[in-house]
C-alpha cells in the first residue's frame, strides 16, 4: 500500500533574518481535510512559516510541496496566485465598495449562474445569505469575518492558511465562529494550517498540533497526546499552570514528600522535576492530623494548609502551602470548593498524570 500524499508538505524550511534562524529546519505535513495548528509563543516563527508557504516571503533553504508536487525551493518558485492557497488573517480586509455577494465572488471564474450558485451556497453555510446585497460596513465584526471565510473558500483552494483569524473577536463570538468555520472547512475538505499562540484555540480546532519554539517544531501530535505527553517542562507549561516537585534519583527511584516515583531512564544523582497539572492533584481532608493511607496510584499524601481559594466559574482554584517546605502547590476542583485559609488538608499526586523531566528542562519524560 502506498502512503497517502499530503496536501501540503514543507521540508526543512529555514529563514534567516539578520543572521538569526527565525524558522529553523521546519518540516510538516497537512493531509486533505485535516486542520494542523502551528502553536507557539509570540515571535517563535509561526507567521514567517505561513508567509513562506503563501509565497509572500522566500525561504533560505527547504522545499514546499502541494499534492506531492514541488511548488517552491530556493531556485524554482510557482507564484503565490497559482498555488491554490486561500488566506485568512486577523486583519482581513473586505472590499468596502463591493457588496457581500460581490466580495465572495471576487476571485471566482465561470459563468454568472455558476458564480451566483457558489456564492449563495457559501453564504448559506455561514448563515449570511440574507446579507448578500449589503455592504461590509453594515455587518458586525463576526459577520465580516464569516464573509472573509466564504470569500477565501469560494475558489475552492486546496489549502487554507489562517493566521490568528479569530483574535479580533470577543470571547463568546469567537467560540461560535471557530466552530462554524471548522464545520465549513471540514465540509470543503480543505487542508488547513492555522497559526495561533492560544493553546485553547489549537485544542479546539486542530486534528494535529505542531508546537513551535525558537523557530523549531519541538513536538507534534493530536491535541490529546500533546497535552498528556508533553515533550518537556516548557511544553507542559504552555497548556496550563503546572506544579513542580523537585527530587533526586537514587537506584532508579526519586524520593519526594509524596513518596517514591519510578524514574528508570534517569542516572543516579540526577535532579528531576516531577510535574503535575493543578487538575490532577488529589485533595483529601485532614482527620485529626492524619491523612488517607498511601496507594500505588497516588503515592503518599503530603500535608498542606490552604493559602487561598478562588472561584473561577466552572472550577475552583485552591492554593496550598506545603507543610514540608512552605512551597505553594495549586489544585483545581470542579464546581465550588472554597475552604478557608489555614484549613489543613492532604495532597496526593496521581502517578499516571505526572511528567518527569531532568531539572534542566531538556530531555523526555521518563
Ligand atoms: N521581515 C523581517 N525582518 C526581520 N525580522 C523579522 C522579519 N519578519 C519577522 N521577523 C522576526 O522573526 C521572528 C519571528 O516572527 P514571526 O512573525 O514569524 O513570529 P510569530 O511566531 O508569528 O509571532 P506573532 O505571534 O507575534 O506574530 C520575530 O523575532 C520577528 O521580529
Amino acid at each position: 500500500m502506498t502512503a497517502p500524499i499530503p496536501r501540503l508538505e514543507i521540508r526543512n524550511i529555514t529563514r534567516v533574518f539578520d543572521g538569526r534562524r527565525v524558522v529553523d529546519d521546519v518540516s510538516l505535513k497537512v493531509m486533505p481535510g485535516q486542520v494542523t495548528c502551528l502553536l507557539g509563543p509570540s515571535g517563535c516563527g509561526k507567521s514567517t512559516t505561513l508567509r513562506i508557504i503563501a509565497g509572500v516571503d522566500m525561504q533560505d533553504a527547504g522545499e514546499i510541496y502541494i499534492d506531492g508536487k514541488l511548488i517552491c525551493d530556493t531556485v524554482f518558485r510557482i507564484p503565490p496566485e497559482r498555488r491554490s492557497i486561500g488566506l485568512m488573517f486577523q486583519d482581513f480586509a473586505l472590499f468596502p465598495h463591493l457588496s457581500v455577494g460581490q466580495n465572495v465572488a471576487f476571485g471566482l471564474s465561470g459563468s454568472k449562474a455558476e458564480k451566483r450558485a457558489r456564492v449563495e451556497d457559501l453564504l448559506d453555510r455561514v448563515n449570511l445569505r440574507r446579507f448578500i446585497d449589503d455592504y461590509p460596513h453594515q455587518l458586525s465584526g463576526g459577520e465580516q469575518q464569516r464573509v472573509a471565510l466564504a470569500r477565501a473558500l469560494a475558489p475552492r483552494p486546496r489549502i487554507m492558511l489562517m493566521d490568528e483569524p479569530f483574535s479580533g473577536l470577543d470571547n463568546r463570538l469567537r467560540d461560535e465562529i471557530r466552530d462554524q468555520t471548522l464545520g465549513v472547512l471540514k465540509d470543503e475538505g480543505t487542508a488547513v494550517l492555522l497559526v495561533t499562540h492560544e493553546p485553547d484555540e489549537a485544542m479546539r480546532m486542530a486534528d494535529e498540533i505542531a508546537l513551535m519554539r525558537g523557530g523549531q517544531i519541538v513536538q507534534r501530535g493530536a491535541p490529546y497526546n500533546i497535552y498528556n505527553a508533553p515533550v518537556d517542562r516548557a511544553a507542559a507549561a504552555f497548556f496550563s499552570d503546572i506544579n513542580v516537585i523537585r527530587g533526586k534519583v537514587r537506584n532508579l527511584l526519586t524520593e519526594t514528600p509524596f513518596g517514591q516515583f519510578l524514574t528508570p531512564a534517569m542516572p543516579d544523582g540526577a535532579e528531576v522535576d516531577i510535574i503535575i497539572r493543578p487538575q490532577h492533584v488529589k485533595i483529601d481532608f485532614d482527620r485529626n492530623g492524619r491523612g488517607p493511607g498511601p496507594t500505588p496510584e497516588d503515592g503518599v499524601p503530603a500535608r498542606a494548609f490552604v493559602q487561598r481559594a478562588r472561584f473561577m466559574g466552572s472550577e475552583s482554584l485552591v492554593e496550598f502551602r506545603m507543610d514540608y517546605d512552605d512551597s505553594i502547590l495549586k489544585a483545581t476542583v470542579p464546581a465550588v470548593f472554597l475552604p478557608k485559609p489555614g484549613t489543613p488538608m492532604w495532597l496526593m499526586i496521581r502517578r499516571d498524570r505526572c511528567f518527569v523531566f531532568p531539572t534542566d528542562g531538556s530531555g523526555r519524560a521518563a
